[in-house]
């Protein structure tokens, strides 16, 4: 729906821009009503502009604490064009519609930051500016709002191009952006009245659950956010701190053997994978994932792809886990599984990650987009080209080394990991612990295969893996030096793939 701007209300507290905007308002013959110090700036810019005083019947009163907040404004704003009702009442009461609004609202946060006196930071709490853009944005299929200087261009360029028309697209974008100046300012001044560090955090995301205790019993702690769509519990505790980030891992690994046909079951511990295999029946790939570490499975995280079965949850049964997650469980395998009654079983309800991932930093948030593809080339750089088996070895290593911290090497064999480094400051470091692991449990490493999550910056990992045995090795490549490690592969007709797709994990 197209919309004709014919009257704008601009008031704004720092004036700079308007020297081009109000023009091209004008130019187009918006009649222009404006509050008081802002009426100044536009009259001396030789544009005519009606005060809102002679809406309202009412001077600026209280110090400037009421002058915009009047039926008639809000009435202009707020009525639908559409509404038989709503336009009668308009007439009725002698309202005009008003079709733009352009607020810049008292500066807060520039206000905290230059003075302590309280004084003058309520006074900065600007209550009209909030409750005009609030109302123009709810009424965003009649009229635009234009809550933030940097949008002036913007709207300046729609004006000059549609020639004072807005589409209904536009008008919601500007609607959008309008809430979140809001929520931002709304957010600063409860920050300011609570001023606890990350309180914005906390008052900017909504239903806080405290849980028992953070990653240690002495730290408090918090989750924001909604387990019950992403899982369905149907049995144990209350998840904890370290649940829920083993947890994370888990359907992050899982997530990515969608495309599996085969069971696949993973083990975690800390974060970190420390038993994955693939095979055709659910209690094979428990079986065979265990058997890769069952050292270290003990009190871990499990999550699998299929349904669990009564095989199955015998077999899992006789270990230590904390969380069990999968997307079902058969009838009996649930009540095998419920006889100790703090074991948590998660029915996996989320398929898909979210866009987005976020960290704490310092006093800020790192947010960046989810590490949601394996690899994005497959270049065979080797002695020869990988064989089918090694192939399906190399992108299952390959995803399991995306699930380890970095510096991670993972060793697999017939779609089983047997060997993990992760965590290490140096790649031969990973590269000898996945070794030792895999000696461990006695595998047999000729013919397996090597994941490493970043390039080889020499030869030295490649020269140490073939000497165990390994004979095929997938990593991004990228390196200055990435022809030492290709050359040493030549020449030992060894294996090399490279994705150039880096998966650090810090
Ligand atoms: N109280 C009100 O009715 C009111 N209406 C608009 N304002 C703010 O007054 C400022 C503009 O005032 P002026 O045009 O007088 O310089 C804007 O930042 C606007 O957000 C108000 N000020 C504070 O709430």
């Amino acid at each position: 729906m197209q919309k004709q701007i014919k009257s704008a209300l601009i008031s704004v507290f720092y004036k700079d821009g308007l020297e081009t905007l109000v023009p091209t308002l004008h130019k187009l013959g918006i009649t222009i009503y404006s509050t008081g110090g802002t009426q100044s700036f536009i009259e001396k810019l030789g544009i005519p502009v009606i005060p809102v005083e002679n809406l309202t019947s009412y001077p600026s009163i209280l110090g400037g604490r009421v002058k915009t907040l009047h039926p008639v404004v809000f009435g202009g704003i707020l009525g639908k064009r559409n509404d038989e009702v709503h336009v009668a009442e308009m007439q009725q009461y002698n309202i005009p519609e008003i079709d733009l609004v352009i607020v810049d609202l008292y500066p807060f946060e520039e206000t905290v930051a230059s003075t302590s006196e309280e004084s003058a930071i309520i006074e900065k709490i600007d209550i009209g500016g909030p409750s005009m853009i609030r109302a123009a944005a709810k009424n965003f299929s009649s009229l635009t709002v234009v809550a933030a200087k940097d949008d002036y261009k913007k709207l300046e360029e729609i004006l000059d191009a549609q020639n004072g028309v807005t589409t209904i697209e536009q008008r919601k974008a500007f609607a959008t952006k309008a809430f979140e100046v809001v929520a931002h300012y709304d957010v600063a001044i409860a920050h300011y009245f609570n001023s606890e560090p990350n309180n914005e955090f906390f008052v900017a995301v909504s239903n806080p659950q405290p849980m028992r205790y953070g990653e240690n019993p002495h730290q408090k702690a918090h989750f924001f956010g909604n387990l019950k769509s992403l899982f369905n519990q149907l049995n144990g505790k209350e998840l904890s701190y370290n649940n829920l980030v083993d947890v994370d891992a888990a359907v992050q690994l899982i997530i990515d053997f969608k495309d599996y046909s085969e069971a696949v079951f993973g083990i975690i511990k800390h974060t970190n994978v420390c038993g994955v295999a693939a095979r055709n029946t659910v209690i094979d790939a428990w079986q065979t994932a265990l058997a890769g570490d069952p050292e270290s499975a003990f009190g871990g995280v499990l999550v699998c792809n299929k349904t669990i079965d009564a095989e199955t949850a015998n077999a899992i049964n006789e270990i230590f886990f904390e969380v069990l997650i999968a997307p079902s469980f058969s009838e009996e395998a649930l009540a095998i599984l419920k006889s100790k009654k703090n074991r948590i079983l998660l029915e996996q309800q989320i398929f898909e990650l979210p866009k987005k991932q976020y960290k704490s930093v310092l006093n800020g948030v790192l947010v960046q987009d989810t590490d949601t593809f394996n690899y994005q080339a497959w270049k065979e750089v080797g002695a020869k080209e990988s064989t089918e088996e090694q192939k399906r070895d190399l992108s299952f290593a390959n995803i399991i080394s995306k699930h380890l911290k970095s510096n991670a090497i993972a060793i697999v064999k017939e779609y089983q990991l047997v060997g993990k480094g992760c965590g290490q400051t140096s790649r031969v470091d990973a590269l000898r612990q996945a070794i030792e692991k895999a000696k461990q449990f006695n595998f047999d490493l000729n013919n397996s295969v090597l994941a490493s999550d970043a390039f080889f910056p020499f030869n030295d990992c490649i020269k140490i893996a073939h000497q165990a045995g390994i004979e095929a090795f997938i990593q991004p490549g990228g390196s200055i030096r990435d022809k030492d490690s290709i050359e040493y592969a030549v020449e030992n007709d060894l294996v090399m793939v490279l994705t150039e797709t880096r998966h650090f994990k810090h």
